[in-house]
């Protein structure tokens, strides 16, 4: 039965996401009902080694095997470790990592096993949050925009806003803030634009041996290849009406369009690539929004940022601009959607990634 504690009030909950980037696992805990939420300065990074990320790398595309049984590992002793300092908290969500994700297709993984977390750190634990919003014919992604809705009640928007997630894949939440629930009709829209680093990180590796274009410096000193970026955007995904998600490699043949040029005219080539794939996306938001707040390591990038900010109609910032704090978003998403979960609260619905119905998508498992 579930402790009284977990079904009333606000709780104490640490989030965990492992994200598309392959960096590490990021966990942050705040205190929710399920319905709003307090941020607080209790955050983690356990990053993967380069060893754990060959490990990741060669799992990504696969379901079954001994490389995803290995990447399993990885993540679950990378999260025992990152949640080990949480262990006073009410109740553990736990993202773990996506390996494949074919929402039309064979479904979507996370390798990671809630059950076996919390049996080993006693902490409830709800996991597994993308298969019942699949199963109900959704695209089990993005999660966050129910999250994104708090966040933007919290901030007190007049307006609709967008959050516009910059992680390895590009995704947007635009909130009407005028909706009193994220779960009414109109209240939100979401999807994932296209790739956003994952491809400059890939190119950058392959090439330079760096993880990531640090501070854009690459692209800077590049010029963007116009007939290969208006290539990319012939791609039908663009004009696909949302909800719609991706899957991490689902853009990596993109590289091929840059493959001829510098690797600086390339790198700045792949990020105005990204950032078009974005400006797209917005049209298909039902109305333009008064702000975007970015968040993830994206924002990071000012050349990814300016690229935005010329192109957009509306001030772009990063979420700090809010009070938000832009590398723990994701982590303090699945704590509120843990929280949702264990509430019987919806965490996705038609808007956001197309299931049939409201859902609260995730496993509970309670240590015995
Ligand atoms: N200073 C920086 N300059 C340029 N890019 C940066 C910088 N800092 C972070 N990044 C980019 O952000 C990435 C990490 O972003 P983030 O942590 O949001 O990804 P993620 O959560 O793994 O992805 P996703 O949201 O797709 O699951 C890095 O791999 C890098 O590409
Ligand atoms: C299948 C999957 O793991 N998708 C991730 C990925 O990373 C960004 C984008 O693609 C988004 O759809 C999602 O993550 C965020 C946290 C989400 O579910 O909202």
């Amino acid at each position: 039965m579930l402790k009284a504690k977990l079904s009333k009030g606000p709780i104490r909950v640490a989030g965990a996401m492992s994200g598309t980037s392959l960096d590490g696992v990021d966990v942050a805990v705040i205190e929710t009902d399920g319905v709003t939420f307090e941020a607080t300065d209790r955050h983690a990074f356990r990053p993967y080694s380069s060893r754990e990320q060959e490990v990741l790398r060669a799992a990504l595309g696969k379901w079954t095997g001994d490389e995803v049984d290995a990447a399993a590992k990885v993540i679950q002793e990378a999260h025992l470790e990152a949640f080990s300092a949480f262990t006073d908290c009410d109740l553990f969500g736990f993202h773990g990592q996506t390996l494949s994700h074919e929402p039309r297709g064979r479904g979507t993984l996370q390798v990671g096993d809630g059950l076996a977390l919390a049996e080993a750190l006693s902490v409830p634990t709800v996991w597994d949050f993308r298969s019942a919003d699949i199963k109900l014919g959704g695209e089990g992604a993005p999660l966050a925009p129910f999250f994104h809705f708090a966040c933007a009640r919290k901030i007190e928007c007049d307006h609709p806003v967008v959050f516009l997630n910059l992680g390895g894949v590009g995704n947007i939440t635009w909130v009407n803030p005028q909706c009193e629930f994220a779960e009414e009709e109109g209240a939100l829209l979401a999807f994932d634009t296209g790739p956003a680093n994952a491809p400059i990180n890939d190119f950058m590796l392959a090439q330079t041996g760096q993880p990531f274009d640090k501070d854009g410096a690459k692209a800077r000193k590049g010029t963007v290849e116009t007939g290969a970026l208006e290539l990319f955007l012939q791609e039908v995904y663009f004009t696909r009406v949302p909800p719609k998600s991706l899957d991490r490699n689902d853009f990596s043949e993109m590289i091929g369009l840059v493959s001829e040029l510098s690797t600086p005219d390339a790198v700045a080539t792949l990020t105005a690539m990204s950032a078009a794939a974005v400006v797209q996306g917005m049209d298909h938001c039902p109305e333009p929004p008064s702000q975007v707040f970015v968040t993830g390591g994206g924002r990071h990038n000012p050349v990814l940022m300016e690229m935005l900010t010329v192109s957009l109609d509306c001030p772009v910032a990063p979420i700090e601009a809010c009070g938000l704090n832009g590398d723990m978003l994701e982590a303090q998403a699945f704590a509120y959607l843990a929280t949702r979960v264990v509430r019987g609260l919806p965490t996705s619905s038609p808007a956001t990634t197309g299931v049939m119905a409201l859902v609260g998508g995730g496993t509970l498992s309670e240590p015995t």
